[in-house]
């Protein structure tokens, strides 16, 4: 039974209320729309991780709880925010019950062989693009990243990471500074960080406060490495929940959520971080730099390849220096891939 049923009617409306805002707390972002009434006996919670049939939850209190999943749940995935209520624990060390999920502000989603496309993760905030000088610097790689994100409306932190491997002067330094301002200047934040000399960690950290974050970013940028760097001094929800059920290792491709002690979550799977090389929609390219917006619409063609057309806007603002060459450049390469696809 809910360790609630002690207490009257007045005292559980208002342990219930008080969840509401400590949740409300963790995730500035959403508000629940189950009221107190609603909930009744019931906890709001947020997957920690799915497995089947079972997640885990962490309640509003951090406390994580593996639990059954009510069918009627609907298909959940890491970073649902799920009504859940406590029930006797059973032999294989299940605590609770989820019984129904929140709308999700966001959805993550990639391909699938049996399911066409498949959510894999749920109202992630913000997106952590990673590069580094090596492998070398690509802005085209970049803005592939970058319009994957703002396609699905979340804004992307673009970090330099291996910051000790950039030699304080020469060609390939000036490149990579002139590109980091560039995206500073059309409103993108940038963080140079060093996973291995731990540089820069704690604003890159900063910039993860009461937000529920992922990382992504080609082959070999580090991104492992600045998971296992950030996470030693977070309270990790894995934790004993899973080696005392009995219910079997979790394999390491599960999307899992891990706190972060600023009220950050980070988000972390091997299949999360190949976000962004998934398919795009042509007609979304455009939207995705974001400076070319005030130009849309403004060509003299309605059909405009935006290449050699004329009345071209965006060839017009390149050559007036209001826009960045390269990255027009580079909507192009990412438009020229989707139709080789
Ligand atoms: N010098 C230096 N090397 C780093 C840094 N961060 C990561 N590395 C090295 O870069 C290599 C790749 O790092 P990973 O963390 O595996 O990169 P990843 O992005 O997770 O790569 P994938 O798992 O293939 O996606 C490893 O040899 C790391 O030790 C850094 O800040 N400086
Ligand atoms: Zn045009």
């Amino acid at each position: 039974m809910g360790r609630h049923n002690k207490l009257n009617k007045g005292q559980q409306r208002r342990v219930r209320s008080n969840m509401h805002k400590r949740l409300a707390k963790r995730e500035v972002k959403q508000e629940l729309t189950w009221s107190a009434e609603q909930l009744g006996n019931m906890e709001p919670g947020i997957i920690i991780s799915r497995f089947g049939q079972h997640a885990d939850v962490e309640s509003a209190d951090g406390e994580v709880l593996r639990c059954n999943i009510r069918r009627t749940a609907g298909s959940l995935i890491t970073g649902d925010i799920v009504a859940w209520r406590r029930a006797p624990e059973t032999e294989q060390g299940l605590q609770g019950v989820i019984e129904a999920v929140e709308d999700r502000r966001s959805v993550l989603t990639r391909p699938d062989i049996y399911d066409g496309i498949k959510p894999v993760a749920a109202n992630i905030d913000q997106i952590f693009v990673v590069t580094s000088p090596l492998p070398a610097f690509s802005a085209q790689i970049l803005d592939r990243y970058i319009v994957a994100c703002e396609d699905i409306a979340i804004t992307p932190v673009i970090v330099l990471n291996k910051t000790d491997l950039i030699a304080p002067e020469g060609a390939a330094t000036d490149y990579i500074n002139e590109r980091l301002q560039l995206y500073q200047d059309i409103g993108y934040q940038v963080a140079r960080v060093s996973a291995t000399e731990e540089a820069g960690l704690d604003q890159l950290t900063a910039l993860m406060a009461n937000n529920t974050s992922i990382f992504v970013g080609q082959s070999g940028v580090g991104k492992s490495s600045l998971v296992n760097a950030i996470l030693p001094d977070a309270d990790i929800v894995t934790g004993d929940v899973s080696s005392n059920s009995g219910l079997g290792q979790h394999t390491t491709t599960v999307a899992r959520l891990h706190r972060l002690p600023n009220n950050a979550a980070l988000i972390d799977s091997p299949g999360i971080r190949e976000f962004g090389l998934w398919h795009i929609e042509a007609e979304r390219v455009t939207w995705g730099f974001r400076e070319f917006r005030p130009y849309i619409g403004l060509c003299k063609f309605r059909d405009c390849s935006h290449r050699n057309d004329p009345g071209c806007a965006l060839q017009e603002a390149v050559e007036q220096g209001k826009l960045d060459r390269e990255r027009l450049q580079n909507y192009h390469r990412i438009i020229d891939s989707l139709e080789k696809a």
